[in-house]
């Protein structure tokens, strides 16, 4: 229980009515969810407005009602408070709700369009392994100390960080890692939060029906480290275009990293296998169990992030070494018949063509590789024809499938993603809408020596379809076929 006056600060009200010496018992932004001394927020949304739950909300108990616009007919016995953004204001209430855990701890957020998992969990692995007790919130799952909750978002409401983060607090984690993605900027969902640091990986074509512009969804990506305050740290790629431009005007202690470019941390990769790479770090060489100059690149930035957060170099070193790459990011076997099978989360153009490129550079003999990919449906449609054009033109083999359709027809999906395939790599098209139909033909169509690419849901257990969501699971399917 909380009394609201207490949970107004740093909240910008344009007007209050009624009595804030009240105890509030929880808080929502949902009306389905509001019981008696709820604090409700009516946030206008992608789909609905909020504003329209307001009577439901107070039928049901509400005893706070923040929103952006009064409703005509007040209530004498709720309190209204107009704010400029609900969204933020919710940030801000969720964070004094919970009694601002992220000041509690060392909290580090991860943007950028690819990397955000891979980074954050592999920090999570490296600080648990060094014995401190560590949080993650990640699109894979949360972990608060080695306890494991299923995600349902990349970054959650604001409500839910700050219950995990205060969850994390009261267990003793000194430390949590999470992924900050664009939506969550946008929504405010991190409005609120004391980060020690912030990360960026990358920048390239995604959510841009959300986001319309690609400058725009820069600029949202870049108003995250806007945020961060000078005792923080803020640690860019050198090798991304916006690398740079992500830091301007930022308060933090600023830190580069790269394989190409002049960086503070500069790394190289040195020699490439299937089963990891010799990387420099600094002046250190260092075996990991990575593969890919896309993760050499983010193990630049979590030994950064590691050496900024008081870890020893030696100790740093030794512990990147050990760390596994994470589920459904570029997870593989080698079936009896000595096919390789490699299961990777590349929904991206970049992420697509940089998972080739790196199966590229291990192929040693002439073997066959054949991708089996498809794109989300109700997402960004732009990237469609590329992800078809880069999969046909990088594979010898390339079958197009179903990847969450959602309420989208498949078929038409499909046919988005076939119209980016050049006329001299039609012949090596097969479209399979089925996704399982789809992994069975390329591992039948697999020869001894021979790679096979599932791309776009890595770690996902299920097919969305028309709000359904059904078990379905790329690495076990793979196996199976492949041992039959
Ligand atoms: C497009 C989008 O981001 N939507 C998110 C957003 O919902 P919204 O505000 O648009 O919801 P809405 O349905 O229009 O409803 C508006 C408001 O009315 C309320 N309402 C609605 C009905 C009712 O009966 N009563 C009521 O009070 C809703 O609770 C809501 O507050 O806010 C909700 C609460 O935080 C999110 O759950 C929801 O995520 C949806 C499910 C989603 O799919 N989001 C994806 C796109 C997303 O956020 N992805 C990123 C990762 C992307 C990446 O990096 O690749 C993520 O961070 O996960
Ligand atoms: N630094 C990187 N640069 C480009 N591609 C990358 C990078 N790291 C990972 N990838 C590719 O992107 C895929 C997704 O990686 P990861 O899950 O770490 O990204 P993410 O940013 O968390 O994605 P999401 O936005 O869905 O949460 C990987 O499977 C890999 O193919
Ligand atoms: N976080 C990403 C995941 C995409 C994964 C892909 N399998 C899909 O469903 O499009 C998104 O919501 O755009
Ligand atoms: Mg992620």
């Amino acid at each position: 229980m909380r009394k609201l006056e207490n949970i107004l600060a740093n909240v910008s009200t344009k007007s209050i009515i009624g009595s804030v010496d009240i105890a509030i018992d929880a808080i929502t932004f949902d009306s389905r969810s509001v019981k008696s001394s709820t604090l409700f927020v009516a946030i206008k949304g992608t789909e609905v407005d909020g504003h329209n739950y307001i009577q439901k909300a107070i039928d049901l108990g509400a005893s706070v009602i923040v929103c952006e616009i009064l409703p005509i007919d007040l209530n004498q016995e709720v309190t209204y408070i107009q704010v400029e953004n609900s969204n933020e204001a919710l940030a801000f209430l969720a964070s004094n709700f919970y009694d601002n855990p992220s000041t509690k701890l060392k909290l580090v957020g991860v943007t950028g369009t690819n990397g955000k998992t891979t980074i954050a969990t592999l920090l999570y692995n490296l600080f648990s392994q060094a014995g401190f007790q560590v949080g993650l919130l990640s699109t894979v799952k949360v972990m608060i100390g080695q306890e494991n909750f299923p995600a349902t978002h990349t970054t959650p409401d604001s409500i839910s960080i700050n219950k995990y983060l205060a969850q994390m607090v009261d267990t003793g984690c000194q430390y949590c890692f999470m992924e900050v993605s664009s939506h969550g900027i946008a929504q405010k969902r991190t409005a609120a939060l004391d980060f020690n640091g912030g990360l960026f990986t990358n920048l390239s074509h995604d959510h841009l029906d959300y986001h319309k512009t690609f400058a725009e969804y820069r600029d949202v990506k870049k108003s995250f480290f806007d945020q961060l305050d000078k005792k923080a740290f803020a640690i860019t790629n050198a090798d991304d275009k916006n690398g740079e431009f992500m830091l301007q005007n930022c308060k933090a202690n600023k830190l580069s990293y790269g394989l190409k470019n002049v960086a503070d941390i500069h790394g190289q990769v040195l020699e490439s296998q299937i089963s990891g790479m010799l990387m420099r770090i600094q002046n250190n060489e260092i075996w990991v169990q990575l593969i890919g100059s896309f993760n050499a690149s983010n193990l630049l930035a979590v030994y950064g992030a590691a050496i900024n957060l008081g870890l020893s170099e030696e100790e740093v070193l030794l512990q990147l070494s050990t760390l596994k790459s994470v589920s459904g990011r570029f997870q593989y076997f080698v079936s009896d018949d000595k096919i390789t099978a490699i299961v990777d989360y590349a929904h991206t153009p970049d992420a697509l063509e940089n998972v080739l490129k790196t199966i590229e550079e291990i192929r040693t003999r002439n073997e066959q590789l054949i991708t089996v990919v498809g794109c989300g449906g109700n997402r960004d449609k732009t990237k469609r024809p590329e992800m078809g054009q880069i999969a046909s033109e990088m594979s010898n083999q390339v079958i197009f499938t179903s990847d969450n359709p959602r309420n989208e027809d498949p078929m038409v999906i499909l046919s988005e993603i076939e119209a980016g395939v050049e006329a001299q790599n039609v012949r090596k098209v097969l479209t399979i809408e089925d996704r399982a139909q789809a992994i069975k033909t390329a591992c039948k169509l697999a020869k001894s020596g021979d790679i096979i690419l599932i791309a776009g849901k890595g770690h996902e257990d299920y097919q969305e379809i028309k709000g359904v969501k059904y078990h379905f699971n790329d690495y076990e399917l793979v196996q199976e076929f492949l041992k039959a």
